[in-house]
């Protein structure tokens, strides 16, 4: 190779250099478990939000998480992506990840996404920039040394577009979606920022019917390739998705099952006071 051909090579605009390419999170699960949650504690003024919880999400499920308000599954949710610090215990992400001695920008980098109730895109920008802006790229160097995609990230949008089923809007501004289309949106955002394993908080609150059909298609599509955990109070959209539950009740875990083993647990039954758990009382 000629030295100026070597010169052209080097500084290509569609690719970047691997010395500045992310180095990719191994993360071990011979064991077949993603997250590991053990003897987890949390007092806030001397009131227990997680108390001794015990929690195993395998990799590629897609886990349902429910309890009362006030159980403690938004603490659960701050203390995995390292918002919270627990009082004690220990979380980690396969085998060698201690999640504990991490910063949240870390735990982000390691390819933990969560998704909060409200979306939070950015309204003034497109759907396809939305998702550009979440690739897993070294943001500090992209905008100015590579100012275009490479063949392989513009694939990778398009194929985050097909899965959240936003193709035909990747032109539109973001703030324009529909709510429901603004929850897939971020959904994509996380996939695009490579997270293996997705938090994801109420996605269809405040959905249509309809829109709550399609968050269930897209949320079963993901388990397998991404490991999904997903915090909801409509029972009915948590049985249509789940394969298993967690119920939490006052920091700890009250119950694991299928929903049907739920709803026969004598425990969940009586701290639901009797009530159907298909009901609103989740
Ligand atoms: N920073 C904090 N300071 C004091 N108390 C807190 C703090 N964060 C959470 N708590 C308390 O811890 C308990 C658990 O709250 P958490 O938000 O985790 O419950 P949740 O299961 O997510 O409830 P919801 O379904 O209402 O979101 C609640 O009693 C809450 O008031």
């Amino acid at each position: 190779m000629s030295a100026m051909t070597q010169i052209r090579e080097t500084f290509r605009r569609d690719q970047v250099w691997s010395f500045l390419q992310p180095a990719q999170a191994s993360v071990d699960v011979s064991k077949d478990i993603l997250l590991y949650v053990e003897d987890l504690n949390v007092s806030f003024d001397g009131f227990k939000a997680i108390n001794n919880l015990n929690l195993y999400i395998n990799d590629g499920e897609l886990r349902c998480l429910i309890g009362a308000n006030g159980a403690g599954k938004t603490t659960l949710m701050d203390i995995i992506t390292g918002k919270t610090e627990p009082d004690s215990g220990s979380v980690w992400f396969g085998q060698t990840h201690n999640l504990l001695e991490q910063d949240e920008a870390a735990i982000a980098h390691l390819g933990i996404g969560r998704k909060f109730q409200k979306p939070t895109v950015f309204e003034e920008h497109t759907v396809f920039t939305n998702l550009e802006l979440s690739l897993k790229t070294n943001k500090a160097v992209l905008p100015t040394l590579f100012a275009r995609l490479s063949t392989q990230q513009k694939a990778r949008i398009q194929e985050v577009l097909d899965t959240i089923g936003l193709s035909e809007q990747q032109d539109q501004m973001a703030g324009s979606l529909s709510h429901g289309q603004k929850q897939w949106l971020e959904i994509g955002m996380l996939l695009a920022s490579d997270s293996r394993l997705l938090l994801v908080d109420e996605p269809v609150a405040g959905m249509t019917a309809e829109e709550t059909e399609r968050t269930a298609e897209l949320l079963t599509s993901l388990a397998g390739k991404h490991t999904v955990v997903v915090v909801e109070h409509d029972m009915a959209f948590v049985r249509s998705i789940a394969r298993t539950v967690t119920v939490l009740h006052q920091g700890s875990v009250l119950a694991e099952g299928t929903m049907d083993e739920i709803q026969a647990n004598p425990d969940v039954i009586e701290v639901y006071l009797g009530e159907d758990p298909e009901g609103e009382a989740a």
